[in-house]
């Protein structure tokens, strides 16, 4: 049971955490800042936070608890803004989608103390944000991995562990490389494509006509082009090395079946479709993915 969760960044991942944590009666009470006065009124009138904070430091000022829910760019700011006021009893999250780049910024401002830090990123979300969208039941069923480092105190990440596995999260631990890495594959480059995707097709003349009539497929494959901008921008550019890399793999697969189709070799471009199909068919839907 915690006192007091001070939230920064009450919008989805954060207002979803602080109603998961109330709903699993694990805190007492929630304070929240949002760098928007009225995104921290709305949280306190949907009752995802008891009180309001007017900075940063005043939400971690007394919390034994403390989530950084912030867009990536934002966690090296943040962590300025509060890392007077950290103490040796907090355990310090966040949820954000890189990991290098933040575990980076924790060294660098908290120093000695970046032991309380714990990085975290849920494999849970939506293509929605804000406040609003806020749900008590996101990080149930989900995957949360860990990306300790070498001076994260083993009774911080221990604590960080039970935490999420009581709100029904199944937890992995990772160095932030691997992390980033892996999710360049599964998460960001997929988001990649996407918004190209939208962009190639609006950017044709008619683009919005051919749109009218996309069915299904098109629905599934491009749910996630509607995601935060401000968000995946900075996950992209935070992560670029792991998703250059992706891309070069993308550009030469995708080359490879343009290549097949232009010259019309049949039997070739079945192979490489079954091999898409079969590895797609066979893959074991994880708990995050469900
Ligand atoms: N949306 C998703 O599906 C997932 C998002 N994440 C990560 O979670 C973090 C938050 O994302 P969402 O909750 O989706 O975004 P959101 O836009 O719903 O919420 C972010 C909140 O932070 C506030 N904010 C922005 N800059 C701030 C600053 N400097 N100080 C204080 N508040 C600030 C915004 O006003 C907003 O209320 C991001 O780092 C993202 O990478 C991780 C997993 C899934
Ligand atoms: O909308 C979806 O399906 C997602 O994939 C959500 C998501 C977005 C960003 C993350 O870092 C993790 C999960």
């Amino acid at each position: 049971m915690f006192e007091q969760l001070g939230l920064i960044g009450c919008g989805l991942m954060g207002g979803s955490f602080a109603l998961a944590l109330k709903r699993a009666g694990l805190v007492r009470r929630v304070v929240g800042y949002s760098k928007s006065p009225s995104t921290t009124e709305r949280a306190r009138q949907l009752g995802v936070i008891d009180i309001e904070a007017p900075s940063a430091l005043l939400a971690v000022s007394g919390a034994d608890l403390v989530l950084l829910a912030v867009p990536v760019a934002a966690i090296e700011s943040t962590l300025k803004a509060i890392r007077h006021l950290i103490d040796p009893n907090m355990l310090i999250m966040d949820v954000g989608s890189s990991k290098r780049d933040v575990v980076d910024a924790a060294r660098r401002v908290l120093k000695q103390d970046v032991g309380v830090f714990v990085p975290c990123h849920p494999i849970a979300g939506r293509e929605v944000s804000g406040v609003d969208n806020a749900d008590a039941g996101l990080y149930g069923g989900r995957q949360i991995i860990l990306t300790p480092i070498d001076r994260t105190l083993t009774t911080k990440l221990d604590k960080a562990r039970a935490l999420w596995q009581a709100l029904g999260c199944e937890v992995i631990e990772m160095s932030p490389e691997a992390h980033d890495a892996a999710f360049a594959a599964v998460s960001h480059l997929p988001h990649l494509v996407a918004f190209a995707l939208m962009n190639s097709i609006t950017g044709q003349a008619d683009g919005q006509s051919y749109l009218s009539m996309a069915g299904p497929g098109f629905r599934d494959f491009s749910r996630i082009a509607a995601s935060d901008p401000q968000m995946w921008r900075d996950v992209l550019i935070a992560n670029r090395e792991e998703i250059g890399r992706q891309v070069e793999h993308f550009h030469r697969a995708l080359e490879e079946l343009q290549h097949l189709i232009a010259t019309g070799q049949t039997d070739e471009l079945e192979r490489l479709i079954n091999r898409a199909s079969h590895a797609r068919a066979n893959w074991r839907v994880s708990p995050s993915a469900r």
